[in-house]
């Protein structure tokens, strides 16, 4: 039995799909985009800001799950701009241990929804 993982403080989906499932102990997370869910708006005024949007996005979600960024194993960067790839991983490195960090991938993509910059997704390991 799967469970579906919803919170307030992160954006509501934008199409068919849940915030994140909980599958037995691993947390499959959908992509996050740079929406601030109090507001509704994107957060796109600088790659810098707009990655920390999506991390607080994934913050967001993955307490709602009874996790942390410490369960990560796993996760996936889509950018738009492989030369935004040092200032993306200056923000997203500064939410793990480098020790610990997860594994991941990184990919330069055509296009995103709402033609935002930065999309992640993780999936994390109670
Ligand atoms: C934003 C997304 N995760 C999506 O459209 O799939």
């Amino acid at each position: 039995m799967k469970k579906i993982i919803f919170t307030e403080n992160a954006p509501a989906p934008i199409g068919p799909y849940n915030q994140a499932v909980l599958k037995g102990n691993t947390l499959y997370t959908s992509g996050q985009i740079a929406i601030n869910p109090a507001t509704g708006e994107l957060t796109t005024e600088t790659i810098e800001a707009e990655t920390e949007q999506v991390m607080q996005n994934m913050k967001a979600v993955l307490e709602a799950a009874g996790m942390s960024f410490e369960n990560v194993v796993k996760t996936t960067i889509f950018i738009m701009d492989m030369n935004d790839f040092g200032k993306i991983n200056t923000v997203y490195g500064s939410y793990f241990n480098e020790k610990t960090a997860p594994a991941r991938e990184t990919v330069q993509v055509a296009c995103l929804p709402k033609n935002v910059n930065v999309e992640i997704s993780m999936i994390a390991i109670l």
